[in-house]
């Protein structure tokens, strides 16, 4: 533990001491502590010693006491305990910053009585809670069990095939772990067949819970949106505060979210991401984030994260064969497209934003992050695009090549229409054994072993709503349903199973509510007088409203959550398979393209619509397939409430 000076140096006032008491090591009783709680954190010092450490609260992530005695007290020991969670970061030599835990414990036994320490920790657990959730207190607030924040469960709805397939796994090993520790309630739905999450959150009674997280891919959280959006109610329905854990393979969001926070990724990423989610979940705190409507021919759907044409949304759809390679199936997908690159004919508009100049803000982003950016045209295979080093270089090292979106070739080579391959994912057996809920380990500073009292339930909900608990039980978790063989796609509600992503989410009806969007004209009336159009051989569009459509693809450095605007990439014709093939090389490296000089754009809009004039192909929202053909969309100021720290 990093030993911070805690008394003010620097002639600013220290924060005022809340509690202090002097507890023992948890294991070696003659060694005492003078500990300190304030609004900031928790100091400790060794009786007769001037050293202090300090854990600020902002790593601490919950406090417990007595956890790990389940021993009646006896005339030796009548000792209380109190144990606090942290996940400070440290430094590793190559890898940048990562949080790992620590577990810190006291021994509790100021009094002759097992009752009066007892008592006396609990003041403290109570303390630190209501510290961890934004109360303010002060040395005179009476520390009763009043105080805790009381906050309804959290619905967490897990795809065990998102991205490689270990959602289960991280969900037991990290993930549940930390909700004890952080005194967080969830119930469990383990989603049976694309779409099921649609149909939990359409049906559920939204009341009964404090926000809905996906562990998953961003394909669930789009489902859980498409599914709010689908309510009557959808306006007080999709102002649920919605989160997302990174099980998935492009984890676009998770990525947007750790980046905006500065929070690490490459390393640990549902620690961080829990992490995260759970010091936002405490404080209640969310931050609105964009939403995008987006129309086809014959319905209405919702995204958050992109729309996709061409390169990008071929690799992201046909590289499904490959998803037990996780975030890497894009690289080999990029690679599998590049060979037949594909020019794709059609016609672009949107509605720009005016003065924004979104390339030079994005280069001036990119500078700011220490990159060095030197654009090009892709005509000009001399020139060259580099960024490199700086502070975001491994969290902007790109593992997912899905960032490699499309290039057309310009040596003659043969371009192709998109093809209509099928995509399948592995049915798989699937056995989760989760006998063990909860396990804290033992580590330095007397660190407790044994597991947690916590409550948390799997539930099983279908399109009817919540049909009954599976188990719940202290610090147990069970899966009643977990045993799995897929084998078609399905929707059925009646729990059939499924192991492969439909990726157009089913063919649901279609959507009649939202809000209204008043930049868009009927899809066969023309768009505006003040839209641009384009009109040329397309090999990749995005349009998005996050910074990163996948891991570490950096490809909007202009978006924020909630700025109103959507940005747009495209790439015309003009660059060679081998200049491309360079590129990915970069991409390797951890660079980033997003300049494409005099043969595409970085433009920012509020309204696009694209017509195809190539023959079917795909499309994607949110990496989902939607119907081909015209479409068209706006964004949605800020509709969402994401669950994300806000101070
Ligand atoms: N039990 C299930 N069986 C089959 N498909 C499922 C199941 N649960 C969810 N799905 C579908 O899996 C698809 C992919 O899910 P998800 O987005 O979690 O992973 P991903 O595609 O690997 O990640 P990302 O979207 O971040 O690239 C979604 O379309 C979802 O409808």
């Amino acid at each position: 533990m990093a030993e911070l000076q805690y008394s003010q140096t620097d002639g600013t006032t220290a924060p005022e001491v809340l509690l202090e008491d002097v507890f023992a090591a948890f294991r070696r009783g003659n060694l005492r502590y003078t500990v300190r709680l304030t609004s900031e954190a928790i100091v400790y010092v060794v009786l007769g010693s001037q050293q202090e450490r300090t854990l600020a609260l902002a790593d601490v992530l919950g406090c417990h006491t007595s956890v790990s005695l389940r021993r009646k007290p006896t005339q030796g020991n009548q000792s209380a305990f109190l144990c606090i969670y942290s996940y400070p970061l440290k430094r590793k030599l190559l890898s940048g910053s990562v949080r790992s835990r620590v577990s810190t414990s006291f021994r509790v036994d100021r009094f002759d009585n097992y009752e009066q320490n007892c008592e006396l920790a609990e003041k403290w657990r109570i303390a630190v809670r209501c510290l961890l959730a934004g109360q303010t207190l002060t040395a005179e607030t009476d520390l009763t069990p009043s105080l805790l924040p009381v906050r309804p469960a959290l619905l967490v709805l897990l795809n065990p095939y998102g991205g490689q397939g270990k959602a289960r796994q991280y969900f037991d090993d990290q993930v549940m772990p930390m909700m004890a520790e952080a005194d967080v309630s969830i119930s469990v739905v383990t989603t049976e067949y694309s779409g099921h999450a649609f149909d939990v959150v359409q049906s559920t009674d939204l009341s009964a819970w404090g926000g809905i997280v996906v562990v998953s891919g961003d394909g669930v959280l789009y489902e859980v949106v498409n599914g709010l959006m689908s309510r009557p109610d959808w306006e007080q329905a999709i102002k649920i505060p919605l989160g997302i854990l990174p099980a998935g393979s492009g984890n676009g969001l998770c990525y947007s979210i750790n980046y905006a926070l500065g929070e690490p990724f490459e390393e640990d990423r549902m620690v961080h991401s829990t992490f995260v989610l759970l010091k936002a979940t405490m404080k209640g705190h969310t931050r609105p984030l964009d939403l995008m409507s987006v129309d086809t021919a014959s319905e209405r759907r919702y995204a958050f994260l992109s729309f996709q044409w061409g390169f990008s949304a071929d690799v992201d759809i046909e590289s499904e064969r490959y998803r037990y390679l996780g975030g890497s199936r894009f690289l080999f997908g990029s690679l599998h497209n590049l060979m037949k690159l594909r020019l794709y004919r059609g016609k672009l508009s949107f509605l720009p934003v005016k003065d924004v100049d979104a390339l030079k803000q994005a280069r001036q982003v990119l500078s700011q992050n220490k990159l060095e950016v030197k654009p090009r045209s892709m005509s000009h295979s001399s020139s060259a695009v580099a960024i490199n080093g700086g502070r975001d270089e491994a969290r902007i090292r790109t593992r997912s090549a899905s960032a490699l979106n499309g290039f057309h070739c310009m040596d003659n080579e043969r371009l192709e229409t998109p093809s209509q391959e099928s995509t399948s994912l592995d049915a798989k057996l699937m056995s989760f054994s989760t006998e063990n809920g909860v396990h804290l380990s033992t580590s330095e500073e007397g660190h407790v072993n044994g597991n947690v009292n916590t409550v948390y339930e799997t539930t099983k909900l279908t399109a009817d709503g919540v049909v009954g608990n599976m188990n719940s039980e202290n610090g147990h978790y069970k899966n009643g349903d977990s045993d799995f063989i897929g084998a078609a796609v399905s929707t059925n509600q009646n729990n059939s199973k499924s192991s492969q992503p439909c990726p157009a989410s089913g063919h649901r009806p279609r959507r009649v509510y939202g809000p209204p969007s008043p930049l868009l004209p009927p899809l066969d009336q023309p768009v505006p007088a003040d839209w641009v159009t384009i009109e040329t051989d397309f090999v990749t569009m995005i349009i998005q409203s996050i910074s990163h459509i996948s891991e570490g693809y950096f490809s909007s450095p202009c978006s924020s959550f909630d700025d109103g605007v959507l940005f747009l990439s495209f790439l015309k014709s003009g660059v060679s398979r081998r200049q491309m093939l360079k590129f990915m090389g970069k991409m390797a490296e951890g660079t980033q393209v997003f300049d494409f000089g005099s043969d595409g754009g970085y433009v920012c809009c509020k309204a696009f619509r694209v017509e195809p004039v190539t023959p079917p192909g795909l499309m994607t929202l949110d990496g989902e397939k939607i119907e081909y053909g015209p479409v068209q969309g706006q964004v949605h100021h800020g509709v969402i409430n994401l669950i994300m720290p806000n101070d």
